[in-house]
């Protein structure tokens, strides 16, 4: 049986005020109950601090696909490491979107999470033009295959998928339960074509405006594993409503 995960998202929110009231909240709430946090680089000292010997593991946003060297303002894999990350999101949309990141560079930072013993949170999914031109399944097999060709179907047992829709990123506009399954037995369905016991250990999260009314009615879907969880995840009630749902 695959375990569900809830991981927040932060993205650039947060301060170390704000952020020790959130912590301090779910920390105790969330006893038992596996889930992660993906915050800010700043903060991850605060979260490991915060969370170290809970049930709530920490990670970071991105990493760079290099170990080191000259380049200024990247973080390594290896740094993410130091301070306790277990996760990193590779390839969300906003980066793909707004920073330029294209399939062979987040096949690049997936794999330089996995070569440090780090799991990559690998997001895919559809722009609100690709949906309604009736390429969201191609579009979500070319970032798939991206990463399998780089790295191995087999990598994925050591990777979570997140599949979330861009247009319903931010917009408080939720896949229904049904169109997000059907994407997420997409996404199974083409790793059990190249591995079933790999496709069938993986969690697959949806996001994209997960909230603590919508959260039961997702993950009761056969395919969805869990969320990843962007505003949400910054308000203690919703993040761990939404963590309590996917643990039932
Ligand atoms: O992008 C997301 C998580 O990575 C989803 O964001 P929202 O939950 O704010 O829609």
């Amino acid at each position: 049986m695959r375990k569900k995960l809830v991981a927040g998202n932060w993205k650039m929110h947060g301060s170390l005020a704000e952020n020790a009231a959130l912590l301090a909240a779910i920390k105790p709430a969330l006893a038992g109950i596996e889930a992660a946090v993906c915050v800010p680089f700043p903060y991850l000292a605060q979260a490991q601090a915060a969370l170290a010997g809970s049930s709530i593991a920490w990670g970071a946003q991105n990493l760079s696909e290099q170990p080191k060297g000259a380049f200024t303002g990247e973080v390594s894999a290896a740094m993410l490491l130091d301070f306790g990350c277990k996760y990193v999101i590779v390839g969300h949309s906003e980066r793909r979107s707004l920073y330029g990141e294209r399939d062979e560079i987040v096949a690049k930072k997936y794999m330089a999470a996995q070569a440090a013993g780090l799991t990559p949170i690998l997001c895919v999914g559809e722009s609100l033009q690709e949906r309604e031109s009736g390429v969201t399944e191609a579009v979500v097999a070319r970032q798939l295959d991206a990463v399998i060709q780089a790295a191995g179907v087999g990598s994925l047992g050591k990777a979570v998928v997140a599949y979330e829709p861009v247009w319903a990123i931010g917009t408080g506009k939720t896949a229904t339960p049904e169109q997000a399954q059907a994407v997420h037995a997409f996404i199974r369905g083409k790793i059990a074509a190249l591995d079933g016991a790999v496709a069938d250990g993986l969690v697959i999260q949806y996001g994209g405006s997960v909230k603590a009314a919508n959260a039961a009615e997702l993950m009761a879907q056969p395919d969805i594993d869990g969320g990843l969880i962007g505003g949400a995840s910054l308000v203690a009630d919703e993040f761990i409503a939404i963590c309590r749902a996917a643990a039932r």
